[in-house]
Formats: C-alpha cells, structure tokens, sequence
C-alpha cells in the first residue's frame, strides 16, 4: 500500500531529526530521553540511590536514563501497556495502567517501600480528535497523581506529561496543592507543534 503524504513527512522528519540521530549514538531507545535529560539538568530530579516509578516507559528512554542516574543502588520500576526490552537495574511490568489490577500489582512491587520520584510520560494514542484524545490524556495523568500521592515519601517529586486543554487547569491546581514547589516545562526535545508540556512538582506535603 502507497504510503500517505503524513506518513511519509513523519519519516523524513524522523529521520532528520536530531534528537533521534542522537539517541542512535547515545545508544538510548527513544528521542524522549533527552526530555528527561533536560528536564533533569534544570530540575536535578535524580541522585544515586534513589527509587523511582517510570509510568509509561515503553520503550525504555527514560528508564534508561533513570537507571543510569540512581546506579547499582537505586531501584527504578517501570509499566507500560506494551511490552518493553529489559534494560539492567530496571523492574518491568507489563499492563493497562487504567485497570485496577495493574495498579495493584505496582503497588505490591513497590511494596511500602518509600518513593523518592514518579515519573510519567504516559500518552493515549491519539486519534487526532481532541474531544476523544484530551479526556484519555487527562484520565491518565489524573491516575498518575493518584498513584504518586500514595506511594511518594514527603518530599518525593513527580514529573508528568500533560496536554494543554480541558481538564489541565483543575488537574494543575490538584498538584499545586499536594507538592511545595510546580514548574511547566517544554524540553527542547519536545515538538513544538505538540501540546505536550511537563510539569515537574517537587516536594510532596505527604
Ligand atoms: C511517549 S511514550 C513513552 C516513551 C518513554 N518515556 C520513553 O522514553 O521511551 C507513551 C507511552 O504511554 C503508554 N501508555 C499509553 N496508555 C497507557 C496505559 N493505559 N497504560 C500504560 N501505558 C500506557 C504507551 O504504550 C507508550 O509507550
């Protein structure tokens, strides 16, 4: 079958993009490390040792990247709907992060034990219909702020992806309200024809 014009941009874009020659020389999965990457140099999100939640890591850019950054003595637990390549210092699992039984299965991993730093990149996939598309990418990071306000220890961080547009405004003032300090960034890595924005919230009032 013909590929279509979008499709065919899409690849040319791809492969000219420079974050994705990068990320072949660096040897890391996805472009959307260097998202973490930066989000880290402004933010210092990571210190060796540290245990970190990786939602949505599919294919294992930023868990890479978090794996790498908290060594042999950190832990970094990772989910996703898809399956992903095991990656050394990283735990997998496998699964729709909207059903209750995933959530459950995280959650006994994780295990009582404290969470210094969510991290969620989480997205649908996206039908191009803003009404059907924003919901889903809300539902998701409204789980996402669930999951870290029960797991992260006072103090603890949380770093999300997030679509500008219904529902982000209330779900902004949610994480205003449960951590000290809330910034929005848009990494350089980031398209900027896409909607996504990060929102780093640093400490946790617990
Ligand atoms: C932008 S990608 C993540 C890229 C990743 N951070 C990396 O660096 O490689 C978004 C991910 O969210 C996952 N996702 C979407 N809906 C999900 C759901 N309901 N449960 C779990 N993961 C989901 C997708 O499968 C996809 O892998």
């Amino acid at each position: 079958m013909a590929r279509s014009k979008s499709s065919k941009r899409w690849l040319e874009e791809h492969f000219s993009d420079q974050y994705v020659k990068q990320s072949q020389k660096d040897g890391y999965r996805s472009r959307a490390s260097y998202k973490l990457v930066e989000l880290d140099k402004k933010d210092k999100l990571f210190r060796p040792g540290m245990t970190v939640v990786d939602l949505g890591a599919a294919p294992g850019g930023w868990s890479q990247v978090a794996a790498n950054r908290v060594g042999d003595h950190g832990k970094v637990l990772a989910s996703d709907i898809l399956m992903m390549d095991s990656i050394a210092g990283v735990e997998f699992i496998q699964g729709d992060f909207t059903e209750n039984e995933v959530f459950d299965t995280l959650m006994a991993a994780i295990d009582g034990s404290p969470v210094d730093l969510v991290i969620s990149d989480m997205a649908p996939n996206m039908s191009g219909v803003g009404a059907v598309d924003q919901p889903k990418a809300m539902y998701l990071v409204e789980l996402a702020l669930d999951m870290a306000s029960q797991i992260l220890k006072p103090g603890g961080n949380f770093v999300a992806k997030v679509f500008q547009g219904e529902g982000f405004e209330p779900w902004l003032a949610e994480v205003r309200s449960a951590f000290g300090k809330v910034v929005t960034r848009k990494p350089d890595a980031s398209r900027a024809r896409s909607r996504e924005v990060y929102i780093v919230a640093k400490g946790f009032k617990g």
